[in-house]
């Protein structure tokens, strides 16, 4: 049997109706994948900056679809995924939280500066979904904080144009352009990182949220000029098992983003209605 075969869907439930917040290297990927047909969703609107290059994006699709403003999404869709700049996650984000829908976040790193997006999911009967993304083991870090985990550290390495421009580079004078070996650019927490790598660390985030949080959780970040993969290792230590998990990932064509980041999001979607899901 394929893989396809076993997620698809029943047939039973309604149809989930998915919008698309960005039309960027994500936002794109999973535009095109709704729209070949993920069982039991279906895109219904998309979002983005420039709406006449949406609208050339989208053209190769089968089943046009409305681009629309952020903030007309809600009435059109139970389910928004979000893939834009972080500054932007509340204003998307609180229409559908305060009607008790589901927003997918792959900007994490926002999620800290407004948790109160938390307490209207919580309020409305709403909820928020941070994606595995482009990181691995959240399976096995939320089984262990089930019980006690004692530590996680994560070491990201990441090609130097995956990382230019980064505000904690530019407010600190760090120039990694002309690097010829590794360096280490940051040592801190996913707190910190969100706000000084908000376009590069939300796997940090997802992580953090995971597992013992963003003020307790160890990350380094380093830029090294032989890579061509962003590169995150993961090591946790708890009272359930101790592992270390790593990825290479491939770019997409946004150098900072992995290519696996947007089939997290497309797995996610189809194991809403696949009669069998395998993990938790
Ligand atoms: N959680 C995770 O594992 C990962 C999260 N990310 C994050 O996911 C988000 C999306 O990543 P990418 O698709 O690579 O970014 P991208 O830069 O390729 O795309 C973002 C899109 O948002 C659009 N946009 C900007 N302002 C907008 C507005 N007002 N309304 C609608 N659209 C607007 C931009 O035009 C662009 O097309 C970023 O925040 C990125 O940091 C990326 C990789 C991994
Ligand atoms: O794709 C990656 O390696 C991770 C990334 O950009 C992020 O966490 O925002």
């Amino acid at each position: 049997m394929t893989t396809s075969a076993l997620n698809a869907g029943t047939g039973h439930r309604p149809l989930r109706r998915v919008a698309i917040a960005g039309l960027g290297a994500v936002g794109l990927r999973v535009a095109e994948a709704l729209d070949e047909g993920v069982p039991g969703c279906e895109l219904t609107a998309v979002s983005a900056q420039d709406r006449d290059r949406a609208r050339e994006r989208l053209a190769h699709l089968s089943r046009p679809v409305p681009v629309v403003p952020i903030e007309e999404l809600e009435g059109l869709a139970d389910i928004v995924v979000e893939c834009m700049p972080a500054a932007l996650l509340p204003d998307l984000a609180e229409p559908f939280l305060r009607a008790g829908k589901t927003v997918i976040v792959l900007s994490a790193g926002a999620i800290l500066s407004h948790e109160e997006l938390i307490e209207l999911a919580r309020a409305h009967g709403g909820q928020i979904v941070v994606p595995t993304g482009a990181i691995l083991g959240l399976d096995a870090v939320t089984a262990a904080a089930e019980g006690t985990i004692r530590s996680v550290r994560m070491i990201t390495r990441k090609p130097v144009r995956g990382l230019v421009g980064a505000p904690y580079l530019v407010s600190n004078n760090i120039a990694i352009e002309d690097i010829t070996e590794p360096v280490r650019i940051f040592s801190g927490t996913p707190r910190e990182a969100a706000i000084g790598f908000p376009a590069n660390l939300n796997v940090s985030v997802a992580l953090a949220l995971a597992g013992i949080g963003p003020d307790r959780t160890a990350l380094e970040i380093w830029a090294d000029p032989a890579l061509t993969r962003n590169t995150h290792r993961i090591e946790v230590e708890a009272d359930s098992a101790s592992f270390s998990v790593s990825i290479e990932n491939i770019p997409s064509e946004n150098p900072k983003t992995g290519r696996i980041t947007a089939l997290s999001v497309i797995a996610y979607l189809r194991k809403l209605s696949a009669p069998l899901r395998v993990g938790s």
